[in-house]
């Protein structure tokens, strides 16, 4: 009914998860569950230079016309408060050329070794609908890199009230506290609130 589809809470497909990272693709299956309808697609979308908020819809806008329907992209970012919120968005970059010594290193100056991991995620139902976005932040402290080496910043992220780095703890427990799970808990809660009926084009 075209009624019903203007209204925006129709979902005419699967929201498309739209990543490059497949260790980021494991946790938003993980912690979404059944909770929406969900598939993904393996794209690395330009990103633009901002503020976090700012890249993730701009990512959401060209994910969506991508893919023609209704998409979830999520941008990710690590701060380290004694640089004002340095590397951010750019953690990705300063990881490939510093590795996790090198990132200690920044921090060798200061004596605040405190940082925050911070997930922009952003819903967007089709590529005529607006961004939502979904913040999602947990706080910690850099320290010399610990335990398995297999998603990035992972062993030089310490979440505060842990003794272990988020590389040290199982799965379970960082699914519980991550940015990535506290932002997903709102794009959850927003599904459950709004309403959203999945009916697929036939
Ligand atoms: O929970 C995490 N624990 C450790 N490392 C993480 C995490 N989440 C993202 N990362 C890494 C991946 C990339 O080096 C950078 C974020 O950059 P970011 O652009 O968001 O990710 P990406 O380019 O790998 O995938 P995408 O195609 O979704 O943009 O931090
Ligand atoms: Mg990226």
């Amino acid at each position: 009914m075209a009624a019903v589809k203007a209204s925006g809470l129709v979902l005419s497909r699967p929201v498309t998860f739209v990543t490059s990272n497949a260790k980021k693709l494991e946790e938003v299956r993980t912690i979404l569950g059944e909770s929406i309808p969900f598939q993904s697609l393996k794209l690395d979308v330009p990103e633009l230079q901002g503020e976090p908020e700012d890249i993730s819809r701009e990512k959401a806008r060209l994910a969506a016309i991508e893919v023609g329907g209704p998409v979830l992209v999520e941008d990710t970012c690590l701060c380290f408060n004694a640089l004002k919120g340095l590397p951010g968005p750019y953690i990705k970059w300063f990881l490939q050329k510093l590795g996790h010594e090198g990132l200690n290193n920044l921090l060798m100056a200061y004596k605040d070794k405190s940082a925050y991991a911070l997930c922009a995620f952003s819903f967007m139902n089709g590529p005529d609908a607006e961004p939502i976005t979904f913040l999602g932040k947990t706080p910690g402290k850099i320290v010399p890199a610990r335990g398995p080496t297999d998603f990035g910043w992972d062993p030089i992220f310490q979440p505060d009230g842990y003794e272990q780095t988020y590389a040290e703890m199982p799965k379970e427990e960082k699914n519980k506290i991550s940015h990535r799970y506290r932002a997903l808990a709102q794009v959850k809660s927003h599904f459950t609130e709004a309403g959203y009926i999945f009916q697929p084009d036939s």
